[in-house]
């Protein structure tokens, strides 16, 4: 069946109060994240570090480009990870092998475009690292 489209709503201050309200959530989420998972602290670090390493080095905009989606992807895969752990722990708080896999899984995801990320790292700061070493 094909979707219908979204009724026009009539009265727009109303929809902006809900995208706002949508806002906040999101950035509750984030604050709760940071709250409790220590990676997170980690990331923050990193990403403070990069930030930094990226405006010593006077980095080109592609390259800012780069490193911003890589740390951003990074933050994502970690916040979903954050979602999927809570909503495990909340319909199977006792052992299933299915709760382990799902884990499992999300943890794999951060694995993977954390390392996809080390890559970026590597490439965009890699070469000038190295120059600072004076050993290039
Ligand atoms: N309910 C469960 N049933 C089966 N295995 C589980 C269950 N909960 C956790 N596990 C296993 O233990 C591992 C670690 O789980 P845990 O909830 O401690 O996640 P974590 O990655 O250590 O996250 P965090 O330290 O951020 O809480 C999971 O990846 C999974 O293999």
């Amino acid at each position: 069946m094909p979707e219908s489209k979204p009724p026009i709503p009539r009265r727009f201050p109303a929809l902006l109060r809900k995208r706002a309200a949508s806002f906040g959530y999101a950035f509750r989420g984030v604050g709760a994240a940071l709250r409790t998972e220590v990676h997170l602290w980690f990331h923050a670090a990193a990403t403070g570090v990069v930030a930094g390493l990226g405006l010593y080095f006077g980095l080109e905009r592609w390259e800012w480009a780069a490193v911003v989606l890589a740390v951003g992807a990074v933050w994502c895969a970690e916040l979903v990870n954050t979602a999927i752990e809570a909503v495990v722990n909340l319909v199977s708080p006792d052992y299933h092998p299915l709760a382990g896999r799902a884990k499992d899984v999300a943890a794999g995801a951060v694995l993977v475009m954390a390392l996809a990320a080390l890559a970026v790292g590597l490439l965009v700061f890699g070469p000038r690292l190295w120059a600072l070493g004076g050993i290039g």
